[in-house]
């Protein structure tokens, strides 16, 4: 048996773990897992047979398994006398050995671990908590208010390096907690891992691992390191290397993977490093979940970087796509603008679309032929958006049937019978989808239509209903949902089940009989409440009431008042409650038993909910960018080579304000791919900017954007430097970020990119800003890229005389007389039109305009005339340097006249001899340059 070592570290730890000899990040909370060998473990990665049938023990008893419990026959009855009377009898027969309720249970299975591997799942720690604390029984809130709840980070990720000559090679695997899905990955990265580091962004994990010998002390890989930093608030865990096992990894795909998806096979075969990452993966998870998956019970999916655009997290933050850079509580951002999902899938599918947009054309045009139906077709939208409305967590209910508790506890046996309480209410709803889907004509909705024909959905419904009340269903409310589990499995199934419920019955139409007669005694209004902390309780209104002495009787204990409500108990009531406790615990575990033995009879049949809940996240996600689209008069995107707009406008900015933005074409082609943009402070530069990003992602993943006509070239990848009015950091960290930020743009971009600059070179003084700018502008224009660079910076704008494909564009602001105050107003049009802007001097009259002291801003400006008439005089009285600058423009324009030599002979003549006459125009007195003849 593989003895798994877990040591926690508290943020004061040592460096060093005593127990396992890891090496701990200083940061934060860190978990050392070390699983050891011990004589009776089995191999690891060793799950039962895919022949064991699910529910039954696995592998020398390491998959205990809930229908491994005896179920008593139908109609059998105890030996003698009544059940109470033989209650130790009957579970002596029929219950086995290893169900264990109660508070704390020690499992065979679980004498295997040391106590010492608990600690991290019961320490305080509040990051960890956050999966410690998640329950089967939780998040399973119907309403669209579950799709915050839908984002707390519930992933788990492993990360491995290659070696050697593989470093460099990345192996990832990634599984939900609350979706039984897991992604696998492998790709080459560059030496700043980028690649690495927005995958692990847009998975938003909760928790890490990585090999220990990552993190070896004084040696820890560059990677570690990296990924230590970018996530300082995500827990760590280092597992020995040997676990990064690919022959297991292997092994566990082909055991754990569901048919339907059993091609991922031959794709990750020789995929040796997602491979390792996945064992690792699974072997954690099932070890810190206290349970094992199911035999073929997992959807596992590869999924290569070229099938989505890729968006780093800086440019995600910058366009505010999943949060609001001011305020993080608000959703100004684009996942609020097209958020109307309505279950916690749909919410969850419409974020990793907004994190990952599609790059294919045909599945782009087929989301948006459903989005054109939906919106032609009233009908249909509505009749779908109730019935989607009315899903639970599909991901999560398929997250937890899939799963085997390696423990039988009352819990365990309570959230089997919520779920299956919940599937069938998942399952009852197949048909209304249906109803409302079957006038449906494009083909992705005909598609999802064909996937709800699934027979399975009807077996399984039919077999639970042979079992569970029609009438068993999800209903909000701790008491209602105790209710529905009590009575959740018909009479007559079990005779004893039958007589614990009339037992927990007459306990609680007691309590609620002593509740009234303590209130006649007293005369007091007092009512009957429940909460499932407290279990039955008596609250009571003082509104119209004066308690004789301003107190209650003595019988009444532990007595809480909020506002103008009394909440208490009684001995009495103490004791009812402990015997209706008693009595639910006899009923959940007869329930359980019969649930288990149901679940195992159509278990078989349950990857059919993996279609299910693919097909209800993916409507209620189109549905939502429908809903988009009716408060806002969007418009259908189209395909093309060509990024070219009309009249779009910056769909977070109209949510924001009273008023609906100005609206600015925007036009871009291969031939002139290069947009710098001018004008103004507060003129509406950055905001242009965010726009194109947001209409682009909007476009590829399936929405209508904002504009009256709009076409796009596919982005492979949208990277921005966009500054940040909110940066609170120092000038020389700002430009640290900046360069940072364009270090990584130039390693990353390609022909197929879109990329957006804002104000480069701000960090740092004006001539050496410039001097970036150009040089970065110069190796983008080498690109077939889409770029728009705005910048205050014009001398910039003169690039445009050396490339073709540069176009300057500028934000129109007038001037106004304040007649009032006898002063010129600046008043922004947000206009943007051709050429660079003629503005001067603007940044003073927005110093002007803003709450500077009027002596500071007249200072500033007579320090700026001296400043430019100094420059201007430097300038003229150094004719060599002009005559330099001249040489070096005519030398670069003919490096790039002969490097894009696409013009015919004649042009490319024409356009040296027009060249040369300027030249000698601007210099009439230079005959030649120096050592250089005419001709070369
Ligand atoms: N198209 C528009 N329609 C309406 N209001 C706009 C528009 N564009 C920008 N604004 C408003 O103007 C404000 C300033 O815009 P923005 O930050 O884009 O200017 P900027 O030119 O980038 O300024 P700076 O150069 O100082 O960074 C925005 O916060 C927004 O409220």
């Amino acid at each position: 048996m593989l003895r798994p070592e877990i040591s926690s570290a508290s943020p004061s730890a040592p460096a060093v773990s005593p127990l396992s000899g890891e090496t701990r990040s200083p940061q934060g909370p860190r978990y050392n897992f070390r699983l050891q060998e011990t004589p009776q473990s089995r191999p690891s990665g060793q799950v039962a047979s895919a022949s064991t049938p699910p529910g039954t023990s696995g592998a020398a008893g390491d998959r205990s398994s809930s229908s491994s419990l005896p179920c008593p026959a139908p109609g059998s009855r105890p030996a003698q006398g009544s059940y109470f009377g033989n209650k130790r009898a009957y579970a002596e027969n029929t219950v086995a050995s290893n169900f264990t309720f109660g508070a704390s249970s020690s499992s065979a299975r679980d004498t295997n671990y040391p106590q010492t591997l608990k600690t991290p799942l019961s320490t305080g720690n509040p990051q960890r908590s956050s999966y410690k604390s998640w329950t089967p029984q939780m998040g399973y809130s119907a309403s669209s208010s579950s799709a915050i709840s839908a984002h707390c980070p519930s992933v788990i990720v492993a990360v491995v390096e290659g070696r050697g000559l593989a470093r460099g090679e990345i192996g990832m695997a990634s599984i939900d907690l609350k979706n039984p899905q897991i992604i696998l990955s492998q790709f080459a990265d560059n030496t700043t891992y980028a690649k690495v580091i927005t995958k692990l962004k847009i998975l938003s994990p909760l928790e890490i691992i990585m090999s220990n010998t990552a993190c070896a002390v004084g040696n820890s890989t560059k990677l570690f390191t990296l990924i230590t930093e970018n996530f300082k608030n995500v827990n760590f865990t280092t597992i020995q290397r040997k676990y990064f096992n690919e022959t297991k990894g292997l092994e566990y795909i082909e055991q754990l993977c569901i048919a339907e998806f059993s091609t991922v096979l031959m794709e990750v075969q020789s995929k040796y490093y997602c491979l390792a990452a996945v064992a690792a993966l699974l072997k954690y998870v099932e070890f810190i979940q206290n349970s094992v998956y199911a035999p073929k019970s997992l959807k596992i999916c590869f999924q290569g970087s070229e099938q989505t655009a890729m968006i780093d997290s800086s440019s995600a933050q910058n366009l505010e796509l999943l949060i609001n850079n001011q305020d993080c509580r608000n959703n100004h951002t684009l996942f609020g603008v097209l958020n109307y999902t309505k279950t916690p899938g749909g919410s969850r599918r419409l974020r990793s679309n907004i994190l990952e947009p599609l790059v294919d054309v045909e599945t782009i045009n087929m989301r948006l032929d459903c989005v054109q139906e939906l919106l032609q077709d009233e009908e249909l939208f509505f009749g779908l958006q109730s019935v989607i409305s009315r899903f639970l967590d599909t991901e999560q209910l398929l997250s937890v049937l899939v799963q085997i508790p390696k423990q039988d506890t009352v819990n365990a046996a309570e959230s089997k019978i919520t779920n299956l309480i919940y599937l069938k209410h998942t399952l009852e709803l197949v048909d209304p989808l249906k109803i409302a889907m079957k006038n449906c004509n494009t083909p992705l909705l005909r598609a999802y239509y064909g996937s709800l024909e699934d027979k399975r959905f009807g077996i399984i419904l039919e077999k639970i209903k042979t079992v569970i009340n029609d009438d068993a269903r999800y209903m909000k409310g701790c008491l209602n949902m105790r209710t529905q589990k009590c009575y959740a499995v018909r009479s007559n199934i079990n005779e004893f089940l039958d007589i614990a419920r009339r037992t927990y019955t007459e306990i609680v139409d007691d309590i609620a009989g002593m509740i009234s007669q303590l209130g006649e005694k007293y005369s007091l209004p007092l009512r009957t409440s429940f909460s499932s902390a407290r279990g039955f309780f008596i609250q009571m209104t003082t509104d119209c009431l004066a308690l004789p002495n301003d107190q209650l009787p003595s019988e009444f204990i532990k007595i809480s008042k909020v506002k103008n409500s009394y909440s208490f108990t009684s001995a009495d009531l103490i004791k009812m409650n402990e015997r209706c406790q008693e009595s639910l615990r006899e009923i959940y575990h007869m329930t359980y038993m019969i649930v288990c033995k149901l679940l195992s009879e159509i278990y078989e049949h349950i990857h059919c909910l993996y279609k299910l809940s693919d097909t209800v996240s993916m409507l209620d996600m189109l549905l939502s960018f429908a809903h988009a689209c009716t408060l806002s008069d969007y418009v259908r995107p189209e395909f093309t080579d060509t990024l070219a707009i009309k009249q779009g406008w910056h769909p977070i900015l109209e949510k924001i304000s009273a008023e609906k933005p100005i609206a600015n074409n925007t036009y871009i082609t291969e031939g002139s791919n290069f947009l710098i943009i001018t004008g103004p402070n507060m003129s509406g530069k950055s905001t242009y900017l965010k726009q194109i990003a947001l209409c682009q992602i909007m476009a590829q993943i399936g929405s209508y954007v904002p504009a009256e006509y709009s076409s796009f070239r596919i982005a492979k990848q949208i990277f921005t430097r966009l500054s940040t009015d909110d940066d609170i950091e120092t000038n020389s960290s700002t430009f640290m970020k900046e360069m940072k930020e364009i270090a990584y743009i130039l390693h990353n971009a390609n022909d197929k990119s879109l990329i957006l600059i804002d104000e480069l070179g701000r960090g740092t003084n004006t001539e050496e800003g410039i001097g970036i700018c150009y040089a970065v502008c110069e190796y983008l224009l080498s690109l077939k890229a889409f770029t728009l660079f705005a910048t205050h910076f014009l001398e910039l704008c003169h690039i445009d005389a050396l490339y073709l494909n540069v176009e300057n564009m500028h934000f129109e602001v007038q001037h106004v007389k304040n007649t009032s105050r006898n002063k010129e107003a600046i008043l922004y049009t947000y206009k943007l039109s051709k050429g660079l802007t003629e503005e001067k001097n603007y940044g003073l009259k927005a110093a002007e305009v803003s709450s500077l002291p009027p002596s500071i801003v007249l200072d500033a400006k007579e320090i700026t005339t001296q400043i430019t008439r100094q420059i201007l005089q430097n300038q003229r009285s150094t004719p060599e340097m002009e005559r330099q600058r001249a040489v070096y423009h005519l030398a670069t324009r003919l490096v790039q006249t002969a490097r894009n030599s696409q013009l015919d002979p004649d042009s490319l003549r024409i356009y040296l001899s027009n060249l040369k006459k300027k030249y000698k125009e601007d210099f009439p007195k230079t005959e030649q340059v120096p050592g250089k003849t005419e001709e070369s």
